[in-house]
């Protein structure tokens, strides 16, 4: 298992964003994170990353503890938060090396050419990060995301704003990713669930709610609409 969540939580105050969620995920799936508005899957991605400090609990990412192995869990693990936070004034280049040295990498430049490649970012390499569109701001996300090697790849969001074209690479792109490593997506969009994850997990005021592989969700529903599963378990 790649990844191992042990009863993590997260409360603010009173809250509990996060509710004692257990699960796993392995190499090779990718794995659906769903849930209305407010349910506390960027909560749960924040803290598998090691940018929250959980309330209890722990998770393992490769075998390290997000709680005592913080800085390995770092280089094990690729995140594009939700709205990406990128430096505007960079350029893309510059910004890729930039996040490159901070991982120690050898051979940068090359890598770097390499991610460009990868995620479709060759056109547009030249330009300042803020000159980007929303699709390529993104490609630069994903970029930063990958440019390390992580065996684990955590998507908060990654194709919301998108245009159909756009839509359609990036997708392509994490199926792409997903086949040799363990990504955890975020998302709304319930065709992209169907088109490229293997399994689910539905989480509603942060407890699970279902965990489970698309067809067998169909199956125990009765149902062949994720969108309806999705509102008879959160709705
Ligand atoms: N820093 C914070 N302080 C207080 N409450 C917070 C904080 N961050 C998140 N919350 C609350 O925790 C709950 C879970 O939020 P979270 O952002 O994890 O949900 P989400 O499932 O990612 O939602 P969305 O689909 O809208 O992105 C929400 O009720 C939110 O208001």
């Amino acid at each position: 298992m790649s990844i191992k969540v042990k009863s993590l939580s997260k409360h603010y105050g009173q809250q509990k964003a996060v509710d004692a969620i257990s699960f796993e995920a392995r190499p090779g799936k990718i794995l659906g994170f769903l849930g209305p508005n407010g349910a506390g899957k960027s909560t749960t991605m924040k803290m598998l990353t090691g940018y929250l400090a959980p309330t209890s609990g722990d998770a393992e990412i490769c075998g390290k503890s997000i709680l005592t192995e913080n800085l390995a869990v770092k280089e094990l693990i690729g995140y594009l938060p939700e709205n990406t936070p990128l430096y505007n004034d960079m350029y893309v280049r510059e910004f890729l090396s930039f996040v490159g040295e901070t991982y120690h990498i050898a051979n940068l430049s090359h890598r770097v050419e390499d991610v460009i490649k990868q995620v479709g970012l060759t056109p547009e390499q030249h330009k300042k990060i803020g000159m980007l569109s929303k699709g390529y701001k993104q490609r630069v996300g994903l970029a930063q995301a990958i440019i390390h090697h992580p065996s684990v790849l955590i998507l908060d969001e990654p194709t919301s704003g998108l245009d159909p074209n756009q839509l359609t690479d990036i997708r392509a792109l994490i199926k792409d990713l997903g086949a040799a490593k363990t990504v955890i997506i975020s998302t709304h969009i319930m065709q992209e669930v169907e088109a490229i994850c293997d399994e689910v997990i539905i989480i509603n005021n942060g407890k699970i709610v279902a965990n489970d592989t698309i067809s067998s969700l169909k199956n125990q529903y009765k149902s062949n609409s994720l969108e309806e599963i999705f509102r008879k378990l959160t709705g």
